[in-house]
C-alpha cells in the first residue's frame, strides 16, 4: 500500500460517447486535492469510432482483438506524454453495464498498460462494487465530494456531467467525509448526448449536434417527451445506473420527426431527464455545476435551465476543467485505491458497504 502523503497521478477516461480519451494529472493524498496539473485529449479517428461502435455490447470472450489494441494504443499514445506521474489511473472503455446481470465490462488490459508505461496501473474500479451489490457507476461522486472542498463550498449543490449518459452526484461539502450517510447521493439521470449523437451520424453523418444548431431549428414534440420520462427508470429510487444504450429505443420515439424536430426532443429528453433526478435530490442545491460535452451546447444548457428552479452554470464558474473532470476522477481515485480508501458508499452506487474498488497492477520489479 502506497505510503500517506502528497502524489502526482494521472487519470484516462475514454466515455460512452466514444469521441477519444481524456488524460489529466491531479496533486492529491487521495483525501485533499492539492493541485490540478496538464491534460490532454486524443480524438478518436471516424474509423476507430466506426470499430468501438461495433464493439459496444460485447462481453470478455468475444471477438474484440481490434477494438482492445486499438484503445490500448491511444491510451499509450496520450500517457506517453506525461511527466511526473506516481501512478496511473485507467477507466478503459465500457462497452457493456448490466450491474444486476452480467456485471460491467471496460476494454482495455490495465497490466499491458503498466508494463508499456512502466509505471502502476489502478483499474477495473468498477467490479469489486457490483461485487457487493452495487450498481458499478457512478464513480465520480467521491471525486465531486473533494472538488466542493476544493471550491470551499460551505451549502450542499449538485455536480451534473453531461456526457453520452447523464449523472448527477448531490455533496453536502459540511460533511467530512464522502462515505459517511448523507454526503453523497448520486445516479445517472438518463441518456444526454449519446442518442443526439447517434441519431446526427444516421441522419447527417455528423459526429453530433454542434451547438446545438440543428435542434434550435426544431421544436419538442412534447406528446414525445411525455411518452419517454413515462419510463420505469425514472420512477426509480437512486443509486442507480444505466447502461449507454439502456434508452436505445428512444431513438423510434423520434424516428417518425423530422432531423430538427427530432433533435430538439432529444435534447429536450436529456434536460427532461436531469430535472426529473433532481426531485430525488435530498434537499436542493445552493448551484448545479455542469460538466461534460453537454454543457458545450447552448441549447441544452438553456432548456436545463428552463427545467431546474436553481442557478446551473458550468463547472468552470469555480475555477474547474469541465472537459477534464472526469480524467482528474480517475487520477484520484486510483490514489484512493492505492491507500485503500472507499471509492464507493451506499449513497453513491448502492453498494451494501464502503468499498475500495479496483486492482493495481506493477511494471515487473516494481
Ligand atoms: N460544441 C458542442 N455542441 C454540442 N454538443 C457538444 C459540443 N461539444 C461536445 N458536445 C457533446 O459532448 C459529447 C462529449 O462529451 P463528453 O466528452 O463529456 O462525453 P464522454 O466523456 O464520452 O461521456 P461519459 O461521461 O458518458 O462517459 C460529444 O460527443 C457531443 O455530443
Ligand atoms: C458504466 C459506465 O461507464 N458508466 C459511465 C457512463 O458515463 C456517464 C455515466 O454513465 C456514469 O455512470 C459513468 O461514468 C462516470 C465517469 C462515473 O462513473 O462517474
Amino acid at each position: 500500500m502506497l505510503k500517506a502523503g502528497r502524489l502526482w497521478a494521472l487519470g484516462a477516461m475514454s466515455g460512452t460517447s466514444l469521441d477519444g480519451v481524456d488524460a489529466a494529472m491531479v496533486e492529491t493524498d487521495g483525501v485533499l486535492i492539492h493541485g490540478f496539473g496538464a491534460s490532454a485529449y486524443r480524438p478518436y479517428s471516424g474509423a476507430e469510432q466506426t470499430v468501438l461502435r461495433a464493439a459496444l455490447g460485447k462481453w470478455p470472450g468475444e471477438d474484440l482483438a481490434e477494438a482492445e489494441a486499438l484503445v490500448e494504443r491511444a491510451h499509450l499514445e496520450v500517457l506517453g506524454g506525461f511527466d511526473g506521474a506516481a501512478l496511473v489511473g485507467f477507466h478503459g472503455q465500457t462497452l457493456a453495464h448490466e450491474p444486476q446481470g452480467r456485471g460491467t465490462h471496460q476494454l482495455g488490459n490495465g497490466a499491458r498498460l503498466a508494463g508499456e508505461l512502466g509505471l502502476p496501473v489502478v483499474w477495473d474500479f468498477r467490479s469489486a462494487d457490483i461485487r457487493l451489490g452495487g450498481e458499478g457507476a457512478p464513480l465520480a461522486p467521491f471525486f465531486h465530494f473533494a472538488c466542493a472542498k476544493w471550491i470551499g463550498a460551505d451549502a450542499p449543490l449538485a455536480f451534473l456531467n453531461l456526457g453520452g449518459v447523464g449523472n448527477l452526484t448531490w455533496v453536502d461539502p459540511t460533511r467530512a467525509r464522502p462515505e459517511e450517510p448523507g454526503a453523497l447521493l448520486a445516479f445517472d439521470t438518463g441518456p444526454a448526448n449519446a442518442p443526439i449523437n447517434d441519431l446526427m451520424m444516421a441522419r447527417r453523418g455528423a459526429a453530433y449536434d454542434r451547438d446545438g444548431a440543428l435542434g434550435r431549428q426544431g421544436v419538442v414534440a412534447q406528446d414525445v417527451l411525455e411518452r419517454f420520462l413515462g419510463e420505469a427508470y425514472f420512477l426509480r429510487m437512486p443509486p442507480k445506473s444505466l447502461d449507454r444504450d439502456t434508452f436505445r429505443g428512444m431513438i423510434g420515439l423520434v424516428a417518425d420527426l423530422p432531423d430538427a424536430d427530432a433533435v430538439a426532443t432529444l435534447t429536450g429528453m436529456a434536460a427532461a431527464a436531469v430535472a426529473r433526478g433532481m426531485e430525488h435530490c435530498p434537499e436542493p442545491p445552493a448551484r448545479v455545476l455542469v460538466t461534460g460535452g453537454g454543457r458545450h451546447n447552448p441549447l441544452m444548457m438553456e432548456m436545463l435551465a428552463a427545467a431546474l428552479d436553481c442557478p446551473v452554470g458550468p463547472v468552470e464558474a469555480v475555477g474547474l476543467d469541465g472537459d477534464m473532470l472526469e480524467a482528474q476522477a480517475f487520477a484520484y481515485l486510483a490514489v484512493r485505491v492505492a491507500r485503500g480508501l472507499p471509492t464507493s458508499c451506499p449513497g453513491t452506487t448502492g453498494v451494501r458497504a464502503a468499498v475500495s474498488g479496483g486492482t493495481i497492477s506493477r511494471p515487473e520489479g516494481m
